[in-house]
């Protein structure tokens, strides 16, 4: 299928008509409950309340037809089924399947993916026998004692979601079961997971898709040391996670080995072996089964061509709304459950890896706008920091609340006739209300101007089947939002540029320092700066 240029859309045009005069919700009556009722739509277990945008029946028509148009359900159909999806026509590009969907693809008799499936259902299989046997007491440290903490090495893609949500889904881990993290090369990173730690009963497992990220090998290097230093033997203690192929892939090195594969992106792999295996390990086999059938159950329902019916397609067009009409850069994430209080950081990487792309799947360079600005924090801590600027400022900032009726654990308490989760979901839905509607006053200091764009996300619990559906649901959007704009949400090139420079100063600095005899500090960070200076004067990188 032809992929077309998001301005030669002709429902761009009438989006933009449209746009000259958006809902108003600070107007008196504006926020009707009639209208709250209207403009909500579910899945698994999510309700998406969206009567707080500026948007209204002609302008969710104008983005089914955007959607329509787009072809946005065939182009996630044909990346469900294996169509490489990530390449830039004529140039020279990863050329990839994209299929992350294929490792949840595992409840249904026929997968999209058979062969990405199968592969899927192999590495889990490993996964459960290997879990059987930690649990049945076949696999203990050298003094025969239980492993219960698993340390994961790896950054970015390799970091981010599964440590997103093995926080936010700590409340079920089993008993003496936890998971820690170690992603920067900053030494003291590695340093303070590795105080309090009880070498003797951890696991390490070192993620790496290519099994060449200088972060995580070094991290590797610093773990093994740690280990050797405490008597231990690494073969015993040391997971891996990588590419089959890659130069991880050594069997003879570690405990285990467990593979991912190059159709899955970094930043889409939590579902993989990536996430799978600290997941089963704190969590158990049969909740990670009920977190990929979360997954699973997403991928199904953004499958529906209806935006009213299709919660991650009208995530995206909402968004695009936003961004591309309204024209707000930035988007902000706002949990309020403390568990997620990693999940932006993973989706500000999911989104603007994916998504801060200026040129179209043919090469061209892109005359609207792609990926916002993404960030955030859990509320209602951020309700105490940065939401003065929300409601008061003078950049404008979508917001997507994300909550839950119910608490994970059973330590709640009553204060003033309410519990704190009562207060929780108080607090976040006035203020999605507040920053919509806002407030008259005769003092301007004090006067809210509302029109502030936001939506509501609410779940029961935020239990391992709702992250799953959650991790997706924003998968999806950020993938149709890719579909839309006509870029590649599946390449990263933009990260290469700062390796490669630190690669030539790390080689200056090893030169200098062997010539000189120095320390390994030797060569000062202002000496380094003008030295890569005088590189980049001499040759482009
Ligand atoms: O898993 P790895 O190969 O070690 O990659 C880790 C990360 O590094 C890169 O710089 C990319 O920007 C990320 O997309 C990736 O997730």
């Amino acid at each position: 299928m032809p992929y077309k240029d998001f301005s030669s859309l002709s429902a761009a045009t009438r989006l933009l008509e449209l746009a000259r005069k958006p809902f108003d919700l600070s107007r008196a009556g504006a926020l009707s409950p009639q209208r709250i009722r209207d403009y909500r739509s579910s899945a698994c277990g999510f309700d998406l309340l969206y009567a707080t945008e500026r948007l209204d029946e002609p302008v969710l028509d104008a983005l089914q037809a955007l959607a329509d148009e787009a072809g946005l359900i065939e182009q996630f159909m044909a990346m469900k089924r294996g169509a490489p999806m990530n390449r830039i026509e004529g140039y020279a590009c990863e050329n990839r399947q994209v299929l992350h969907t294929a490792s949840r693809d595992l409840f249904s008799a026929q997968p999209y993916a058979p062969e990405a499936t199968a592969r899927a259902k192999r590495e889990l299989e490993k996964l459960r026998h290997f879990l059987d046997k930690v649990a049945a007491g076949d696999i203990v440290n050298e003094r025969g004692e239980s492993l219960g903490t698993l340390v994961q090495v790896g950054i970015g893609g390799s970091d981010l979601g599964p440590r997103a949500l093995s926080q936010a889904l700590s409340a079920f881990a089993l008993p003496g079961r936890e998971a820690r993290f170690i992603a920067n090369v900053d030494p003291d990173d590695a340093a303070a997971v590795l105080s309090g730690l009880d070498l003797n009963r951890s696991l390490v497992v070192v993620v790496s898709k290519s099994g060449t990220t200088l972060e995580t090998l070094t991290n590797e290097e610093l773990m093994r040391a740690a280990l050797a230093r405490a008597g231990l033997d690494p073969a015993r203690h040391m997971l891996a996670v990588t590419g089959e192929g890659s130069p991880m892939d050594d069997s003879s090195r570690y405990l285990a080995s467990f593979y991912m594969y190059d159709y899955i992106g970094g930043r889409y792999s939590a579902t993989s072996m990536v996430g799978a295996v600290t997941l089963g390990f704190t969590l158990g086999f049969e909740a990670l089964l009920a977190f990929l059938r979360g997954a699973w159950e997403m991928d199904l329902a953004a499958e529906s061509p209806d935006i009213r019916n299709n919660l991650p397609l009208l995530l995206a067009l909402i968004g695009i709304w936003n961004r591309n009409f309204l024209g707000y850069p930035s988007c902000a994430i706002l949990p309020y459950s403390q568990a997620l209080a990693r999940f932006p950081a993973h989706l500000q990487q999911c989104d603007m890896e994916s998504n801060g792309k200026s040129v179209t799947r043919q090469g061209n360079m892109v005359t609207w706008q792609t990926g916002p600005v993404i960030w955030g924090e859990p509320g209602t801590n951020g309700q105490h920091a940065f939401y003065q600027l929300m409601h008061q400022g003078t950049e404008i900032v979508p917001a997507e609340f994300i909550g839950f009726r119910r608490s994970q654990r059973d330590l709640d308490i009553m204060v003033s006739g309410t519990t704190s989760q009562q207060k929780l979901v108080a607090n976040m839905l006035a203020q999605s209300l507040a920053l919509a509607r806002g407030r008259d006053d005769d003092n301007p200091a004090r006067r809210f101007p509302g029109n502030r764009p936001n939506l509501v996300l609410l779940a029961d619990q935020l239990t391992p089947y709702q992250m799953g559906a959650l991790l997706a649901l924003y998968e999806h959007r950020i993938a149709f939002q890719g579909f839309s704009w006509n870029i590649n949400s599946f390449d990263q090139e933009g990260v290469q540029l700062g390796k490669v420079l630190a690669k030539k100063l790390l080689q200056h600095m090893a030169e200098g320092d062997a010539r000189s005899g120095n320390s390994p500090a030797g060569t000062s960070p202002e000496e380094a700066l003008l030295a890569l200076a005088g590189m980049l004067g001499r040759d482009r990188p």
